[in-house]
């Protein structure tokens, strides 16, 4: 479907649902409704598993949290303010889900499943064994909650069609509101999270406070959806927290593809009306429905819904050129017995590309790994601009500027390129709380991405898929997206790793280019290249620093030609 007859699609839905109370019967009507609310907690959970990578088997505990919420607000003889009660019941799932998240998110995959899984059990038994809500039996809710305002009443929870249009209005405004989210700032983070959460945290991303902020989100929308289900059914029993909801759910945000809110929508209608077909042809109902979802899953595994640095740094040049910016001083690190980085001293100054080489295993990437924050060292300092940065992470150190590239090409694949780069200079300004602001036109950022890709030498490339591009081109942006962070210290691991000869060349003019204004340290085996753009060199043996000096002194040590020899022997 292209966009536009999706659009007409849509449009059509929209208006058949409007329009459907004038014509199908109440029974019907509170199906229709039953799918609306069943597709805001599918949307919710979308929001996690198809946008942030977080498979939540656990989604029911929120839905169920809410819906008991209303039920005990609700008094025995009189209906509770909807005004109140609304926020209230969505405020519970989301606190729950606050503080559930803060436990769960520290874990990752399978684990994350398993554990979110325990919780919404543990929530379940809450409710099943004690007399809280009537325990295994459930409460009603005798009234519905009423909408008055000082008097006026602008509509009434009790007429069916009030509250059929009452959970469309919800339905609309959740869709729109996640459509809000998801391409703000906010959202963009999200995204480049379940595409590659430790490439946001090394461009200055504390991704684990936007995994929680959209855990909480997603929990207080399941609630919203659970508080709009126990008013239109009028009872709320455990079963409403069950694994088998979460399943449920999962099911419709996979039935309707995930990363699709509209998908999300279907998957809720389609899961809601075999489900009536199937009831109703058969009592084994759920070998039918297991037979259709595997058919499924197999004929549209895309879901249902998928058918076919430049001005900013502009007082940078005026400073001295002989400004340390980033200094180690007796860094150690220790695994286990092996000392892989011993007593280990180095200065990186702005202008100045530091090379640092070594044998295979010499402690090298542990060297860049703790200078960039992503290995705590065992012993010594780590210190930027003079202060002393040890204890800081690594997105912490990426915000104060400095950055890193990976041994292994490390981008967001099915990003264009000025994707990948936006993301990374958003994170200098990312404004998580502007839901209004559509991420992808922020003029600074987009400014900023575009000068680092013309730094980076990708001029031209902007909107092309990163994945689909050269192995060169992919390593030119790795560089690219550290650029567009603004990054003064760089700590580029290998950059010419698997590079052909040519690529080489440009990737050496390239950081001959970028070290005028910066510090760069370069891990690098290819040692033409090294000796080409070195104007310090280090090198490592065995977790210690042999020798440190110019080129010249370097390649004249007998030390270091005793220690290479003495590898290169010890391979043959
Ligand atoms: N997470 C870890 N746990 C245990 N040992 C490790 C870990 N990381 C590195 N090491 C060990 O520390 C030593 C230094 O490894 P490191 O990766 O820093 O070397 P390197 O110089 O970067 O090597 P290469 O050029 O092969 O990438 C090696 O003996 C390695 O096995």
């Amino acid at each position: 479907m292209n966009s536009r007859t999706s659009t007409i699609f849509k449009l059509a839905v929209m208006a058949g649902v409007l329009a459907f109370p004038a014509f199908g019967s109440d029974f019907y009507a509170e199906m229709v409704a039953k799918v609306l609310i069943l597709a805001i907690f599918a949307m919710s959970l979308d929001l996690l598993v198809g946008f942030t990578g977080l498979v939540s088997f656990g989604h029911a505990a929120y839905f169920g949290i809410a819906a008991y919420a209303v039920a005990l607000m609700t008094p025995k003889y009189d209906p509770a303010n909807l005004w109140l009660a609304l926020p209230a019941s969505i405020l519970a799932a989301a606190a729950a889900a606050f503080v559930i998240g803060l436990f769960v998110l520290r874990t990752k995959g399978i684990y994350f499943i398993m554990v979110t899984l325990a919780f919404a059990q543990m929530a379940y038994y809450v409710f099943h064994d004690t007399p809280l809500g009537g325990g295994s039996d459930g409460i009603y809710l005798n009234f519905k909650p009423d909408a008055t305002i000082a008097g006026w009443v602008p509509f009434d929870l009790n007429e069916p069609h009030h509250l059929y249009y009452f959970v469309v209005a919800a339905m609309l405004a959740v869709y729109g509101l996640l459509k809000l989210v998801l391409r703000s700032p906010f959202g963009r983070v999200l995204v480049g999270i379940r595409s590659n959460e430790h490439r946001m945290l090394s461009l200055g991303y504390a991704t684990f406070r936007y995994k929680l902020a959209a855990f909480t989100l997603a929990g207080g929308l399941a609630g919203f959806a659970g508080f709009l289900y126990a008013v239109l059914f009028g009872f709320v029993t455990p079963e409403y927290l069950s694994w088998h909801k979460s399943g449920d759910v999962l099911l419709m945000v996979i039935l309707g593809g995930m990363g699709n809110l509209a998908g999300a929508i279907a998957g809720a209608a389609a899961l809601v009306g075999l489900q009536e077909i199937f009831t109703g042809m058969t009592k084994h109902w759920q070998l039918l429905m297991g037979l259709t979802i595997v058919a499924a899953v197999l004929f549209m595994p895309g879901g249902m819904a998928a058918t076919p640095a430049a001005s900013w740094r502009a007082s940078m040049g005026e400073r001295p050129m002989s400004e340390v910016l980033l200094a180690a001083e007796g860094m150690t690190r220790r695994f286990g017995g092996l000392l892989a980085n011993r007593d280990v001293n180095i200065q990186l100054e702005r202008g100045v590309l530091h090379a640092l080489l070594g044998p295979n295993g010499a402690g090298k990437s542990t060297c860049i790994n703790m200078l960039s924050g992503d290995l705590p060292p065992s012993e010594g300092t780590i210190r930027y601009k003079g202060e002393d940065i040890t204890a800081l992470t690594s997105y912490q150190r990426s915000k104060i500027g400095i950055g890193r590239s990976y041994q292994r090409t490390n981008i967001f694949p099915k990003f264009t390129v000025l994707e990948n780069c936006r993301l990374a200079a958003q994170s200098r300004k990312p404004r998580p709380w502007s839901l209004l602001t559509n991420a992808l036109r922020m003029p600074e950022a987009v400014e900023r991405a575009r000068a680092a890709i013309a730094e980076a030498g990708l001029s031209g490339r902007e909107d092309r898929v990163a994945g689909t591009m050269s192995h060169g081109e992919q390593r030119q942006l790795e560089i690219a997206m550290v650029l567009a962070t603004d990054a003064e210290v760089l700590l580029l691991d290998e950059p010419l790793a698997g590079m052909g000869s040519e690529e080489s060349a440009q990737m050496v003019t390239l950081l001959n280019r970028l070290k005028a204004t910066r510090a760069i340290l370069l891990v690098e085996h290819d040692m033409d290249a090294v000796f080409a753009v070195a104007d310090r060199i280090t090198v490592m043996v065995n977790g210690q620093v042999l020798e440190s000096g110019s080129p010249e002194q370097i390649r004249n040590s007998p030390d270091v030609q005793a220690a290479y020899l003495g590898h290169e022997a010890e391979h043959e």
